[in-house]
């Protein structure tokens, strides 16, 4: 974080990032001054409503945080900084975006928590939008020339006001994260959950919180005592993990969703489960069942430069076999959550935790999405659409994880076949996620027989050792 003092000395000349919460009402007219160079501008957590008409001398610009200002529309001369790829107005007091506002060359563009009822008619022209987040607005409606926005991977449309959804956008060729819940077609469907298997509720007061063990887009991990617990859910064990939301609405929708999808998708060895509720007036929050520290995550979330694809510490490196372990167990957890009528939304590496053993736990259900009001077209586009995402998971972990043997290179081939069609444009061409757990089972079982031939091979190669005569 820089300060004012050091932009207006002249200090900062030659910067390519710049970071200013100080209140902020005006535009400081000395962030012009780095025109030539500035490529980062993070004005999150001031009060400003207006950008300066020469915004566009910033002709190096490709980052824009505006998060948590007053901003009532988008200004007009967004559209004319010709490298701006990445625009964030989360938490403003944005209504529209008018026409021509926005840069063609924009690519990820974040307008969570705002009141936005309509979007341009020309929005289609974003032709390189990559990923939208929209989640915690009042949109009734896409425009339909956002049917031409054939690079868009992920797309939050949750906390909105749909009674219905346009089927092109269950044909978008890469669309592989997409969040539907807390609009009027899912409400209906989350009632009838709540009544059919009310969760139970605990006070905040009742959990001694710990450390910190994980932190989130919407919300902060602990790890916490439940005091006065029900012996019934764990028997003698009281340690539990609690996830307390950050508010009301989360980049990806409503934390009650998040409840309501957990509830929905019943229990699975492979997906976090959520035992209890925290629903106070000031306070959202879930109950889980602590995951032992044995457990790392598998990836970490994706960087500026990645944009929708998780990242991996470079050389932490994975087994053939553990591999295919994590990817059978994901699938069976994918296929368990559509039998049940729900999308996860956010199939990612940096959800998902495994340990030595590759024992996989899957979790995080705030993109999640009852699907039992969809049209089945919709509903079953929406396993296609999670397949696509399963396929970049597959892609990642074969670049970024995998450590293999040149004997195992069919296998591997096999693998990235097999991602290959998950990531087919054509979503009836892509399998369902039934047919990517036989296929990877396939796979494990030819990686069984390699490895049993190798250590019959070895044992035999030692034994003949042990029978030479010294
Ligand atoms: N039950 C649990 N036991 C132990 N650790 C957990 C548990 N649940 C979550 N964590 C840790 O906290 C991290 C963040 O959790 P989670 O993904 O639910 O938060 P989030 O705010 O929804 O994140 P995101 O930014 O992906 O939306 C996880 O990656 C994991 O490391």
């Amino acid at each position: 974080m820089q300060t004012l003092a050091q932009l207006d000395s002249g200090e900062l000349l030659g910067a390519t990032k710049l970071t200013l919460a100080a209140g902020l009402t005006t535009f400081p007219k000395a962030i012009l001054s780095l025109a030539d160079t500035l490529e980062v501008l993070d004005l999150s957590g001031n009060q400003l409503t207006e950008l300066p008409t020469d915004f566009a001398r910033l002709q190096q610009l490709k980052l824009l945080f505006l998060t948590n200002n007053q901003f009532e529309h988008i200004p007009a001369v967004l559209a004319a900084c010709p490298q701006l790829e990445m625009i964030s107005f989360k938490s403003n007091k944005l209504k529209a975006v008018a026409t021509g506002s926005l840069p063609i060359t924009t690519r990820w563009l974040i307008l969570t928590d705002n009141q936005i009822s309509s979007l341009p008619e020309n929005m289609g022209q974003l032709h390189r939008l990559q990923k939208l987040a929209l989640a915690g607005n009042q949109l009734h409606s896409l425009p339909q020339s956002m049917a031409q926005c054939r690079n868009l991977e992920l797309a939050r449309l949750s906390a909105n006001q749909f009674s219905e959804f346009p089927d092109w956008l269950f044909t978008l060729p890469k669309l592989a994260w997409l969040a539907l819940a807390g609009n009027p077609l899912s409400e209906d469907a989350n009632s009838e959950i709540k009544t059919a298997q009310p969760m139970q509720t605990v006070a905040l007061a009742d959990l001694e919180l710990g450390d910190v063990i994980g932190q989130g887009a919407s919300g902060v991990i602990y790890s916490a005592k439940w005091i006065k617990q029900p012996d019934s859910l764990f028997g003698e064990s009281l340690n539990v993990a609690v996830k307390l939301f950050k508010g009301e609405v989360t980049s990806d929708g409503y934390p009650r969703d998040e409840l309501a999808c957990c509830l929905q998708a019943g229990l699975h060895p492979n997906i976090i489960k959520v035992v209890a509720q925290i629903n106070q007036a000031d306070q959202l929050g879930l109950v889980m069942e602590l995951i032992p520290r044995t457990y790392a995550n598998l990836g970490l979330p994706p960087s500026l430069e990645t944009c929708t694809r998780d990242t991996f510490v470079q050389g932490d490196v994975i087994e053939l076999q553990q591999v295919l372990l994590v990817l059978m167990q994901m699938a069976s957890a994918m296929a368990h959550l559509h039998d049940n009528g729900v999308s996860h939304g956010d199939v990612y590496a940096h959800n998902t935790m495994i340990n030595f053993q590759a024992s996989m736990l899957f979790g995080d259900f705030g993109a999640a999405s009852n699907l039992n009001r969809l049209p089945t077209m919709q509903k079953e586009a929406m396993e296609s659409i999670e397949v696509r995402a399963l396929g970049c998971l597959i892609d990642d972990l074969l670049v970024n994880r995998l450590n293999s043997t040149t004997e195992q290179s069919a296998l591997v081939a096999q693998l990235a076949q097999l991602s290959k069609d998950c990531l087919q444009p054509e979503l009836s061409l892509r399998p369902r996620f039934n047919d990517v757990s036989a296929m990877l089972i396939e796979i494990n079982k030819s990686l069984n027989k390699t490895l049993l031939k190798n250590s019959a091979s070895r044992h035999l190669a030692a034994s003949t050792v042990f029978e030479v005569p010294s």
